[in-house]
């Protein structure tokens, strides 16, 4: 037999189209034609299994070499083969249709999407040709008594069908490699797609000789199989690059309503701002599609590592599609609970395990808290608060901690926290003096988090222990008398304003304890807020508090033995030594004024 012909589609020339759009991509051919080479492969296995076929299987390898003298790449299989009117239908109709549709919708979308478009678009056998000139099959069909056919396309509508002789069942696809693809000629720049894309296919395939996959990854298995070790061991096959083991891990596998297995791994993050070069990695029926998981995993774990395999993940569509897709969005969801389920499991069967992680994942569990309403529901829970003790307590148990010292007359409770332990050590000190415990809030997510629990929880307010005195931090019923009259407070007033004559520093008196310190400088909660909102890209509103120079309350202690001694005193040396000292205990004295301070104290001694 020998058959010439056109083959029928809508599209003139579809050739030229996909070799110049899909450029950037062209290595996917090789995917293409080894995934369809394991889809026969397993196509004829399940028919062994139903009986359907009775001969020997033999050794159901897929096997790829390249011959770079004859400019030939050669994808080979065992599979259920295609006989001479299988490969009309199934390659001339079916492979050629789908490349006319890929450029149907190709050629409507607009630049951005067409960048989406490719890459996520399975192009089929077609994609053969972006990188050959000339494509070959030879193939001998699984079913007695089916002749062995030859098939012959430059790419263009017309083809050549022919019987041959070949002695093994399967197919050979042979692409002529044309005289812009000699890249892929080359043995390394081959064997570097089959492992990006190869990998974990179920069928093993070998290349130059080499077997190039693990056709059963961990992710197939049950977790039951698996120890500790099975896990730590494919992370680092994942990542031969890591140096970290990952923390724990979380084995998914869901099948309605739809189908997903993988492993998503919790790292060690060293420091916050690291953003990881590991990703995870999309997986397709064991086919690697991509590593921009974006869409399909919440942003909030774009940080962990693993893999996901789901067939129903639509790789065809564009981004915008998929964002708005139904069962995508099941994907989100169900991989939050998971991981959700997952840390408060850890946190409920070991807390000391899980305290020990929790410097690596404290970071995931706020930024999921903030970033997601249904983590927020789980995680409050599990997220833990430390305090300047280093002591960890969850979101109840340090409400019931402080509950008892730390309520203001109205009955709300005051959390009292620090962003700096050193540079605010006196006022961490003097809140410790009065019972009050404080909480490290010192990472970069730790503003918005105190936001969001502020918002959350019932009368519950945070005051970093620099905004106010420390008595006045939490306000409770009665006040300290002042022994001073109220004549002599406005002229203490005076002393001290003439001393520090310093605009933004608003000097008050006010009836402290004799154990607090003489002067204390304070910046105001809200305003310190807004202005740090402003800082970090805020907008809108909290222009106008930018816009204001830093100002702080100078509160001076009309109670204590050194305030009345400035008071008698009269002369404003002792009332600038004083507030100096307040300066220097926040660590705000500098330059020149620490060198004027130095040589008063000397005077003063
Ligand atoms: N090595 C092969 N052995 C047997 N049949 C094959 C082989 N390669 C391709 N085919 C047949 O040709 C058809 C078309 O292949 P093509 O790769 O274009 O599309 P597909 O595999 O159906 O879908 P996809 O676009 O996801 O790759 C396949 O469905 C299959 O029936």
């Amino acid at each position: 037999m020998q058959e010439t012909g056109s083959i029928s589609i809508h599209t003139e020339n579809i050739f030229p189209i996909i070799k110049k759009f899909l450029y950037s991509d062209h290595e996917i051919f090789l995917r293409e034609l080894v995934s369809n080479a394991v889809d026969a492969t397993q196509k004829l296995k399940s028919l062994a299994q139903l009986g359907e076929f009775k001969g020997e299987l033999g050794e159901l390898k897929v096997r790829v070499t390249v011959d770079k003298e004859a400019r030939k790449i050669t994808i080979s299989d065992h599979g259920l083969g295609m006989s001479g009117e299988e490969i009309k239908k199934y390659i001339n109709q079916i492979a050629f249709s789908g490349a006319t549709e890929f450029v149907e919708q190709y050629k409507e979308k607009d630049a951005a999407t067409k960048d989406q478009i490719i890459g996520q678009f399975g192009l089929g056998f077609y994609s053969a040709f972006m990188v050959a000139e000339n494509v070959e099959i030879f193939s001998q069909s699984h079913q007695e008594g089916t002749e062995a056919a030859h098939w012959i396309c430059d790419g263009s509508t017309s083809f050549t069908l022919e019987s041959t002789e070949k002695a093994e069942r399967g197919t050979d696809v042979v692409l002529h490699v044309a005289e812009d693809s000699d890249e892929f000629l080359e043995e390394a720049r081959l064997r570097t797609i089959l492992t990006k894309y190869c990998k974990f296919l179920p069928i093993p395939i070998e290349f130059e000789g080499q077997l190039i996959n693990d056709t059963s990854p961990i992710w197939t298995k049950q977790p039951s199989e698996l120890t500790d070790e099975d896990y730590k061991k494919f992370y680092q096959e994942l990542y031969p690059m890591s140096m970290d083991e990952p923390l724990f891990w979380i084995h998914l596998n869901v099948d309605y309503p739809f189908n997903l297995t993988g492993i998503l791994y919790f790292p060690k993050v060293k420091d916050e701002l690291q953003f990881s070069r590991n990703k995870i990695q999309l997986y397709s029926r064991q086919v690697f599609i991509t590593d921009e998981v974006k869409d399909v995993v919440p942003e909030f774990l774009m940080l962990l590592h693993g893999v996901i395999d789901s067939p129903d993940i639509p790789l065809n569509v564009s981004r915008s599609f998929l964002q708005a897709d139904a069962a995508v969005r099941k994907i989100n969801t169900y991989i939050t609970k998971k991981v959700a389920d997952k840390l408060n499991d850890l946190f409920k069967k070991d807390r000391a395990g899980y305290e020990e992680k929790w410097s690596d994942i404290g970071m995931f569990v706020k930024y999921g808290m903030l970033s997601d309403e249904k983590f927020y529901d789980k995680g409050k829970d599990f997220v833990l608060l430390k305090n300047v003790d280093a002591k960890l307590f969850t979101i109840n148990e340090y409400t019931e901690h402080i509950q008892a010292n730390q309520q203001d007359k109205d009955g709300t409770t005051v959390v009292l926290y620090t962003n700096d332990a050193e540079q605010q050590h006196g006022f961490v000190a003097a809140a410790q003096e009065r019972g009050y415990d404080v909480l490290n809030f010192d990472q970069v997510l730790d503003p918005h988090f105190v936001g969001q629990l502020e918002q959350k929880l019932e009368k519950t307010s945070f005051k970093r222990v620099d905004a106010d005195t420390v008595s006045k931090l939490i306000e409770k019923e009665g006040t300290t008398e002042s022994v001073l009259t109220e004549d002599d407070q406005t002229k203490l007033a005076e002393v001290f304003k003439t001393a520090i004559a310093n605009e933004a520093m608003h000097v008050k008196v006010a009836a402290l304890s004799p154990q607090d310190a003489p002067v204390v400088i304070t910046q105001n909660e809200f305003m310190r807020r807004m202005k740090d909102m402003q800082r970090t890209g805020g907008g809108g509103g909290m222009q106008m508090f930018g816009a204001f120079p830093d100002s702080y309350d100078v509160t001076v202690n009309a109670n204590h033995p050194l305030t009345q001694k400035v008071l008698a005193d009269g002369g404003d040396k002792l009332a600038k030594q004083a507030f100096d000292l307040a300066l220097l205990a926040q660590g705000m004295l500098k330059g020149e004024a620490l060198t004027a301070f130095v040589k008063r104290s000397t005077e003063l001694l």
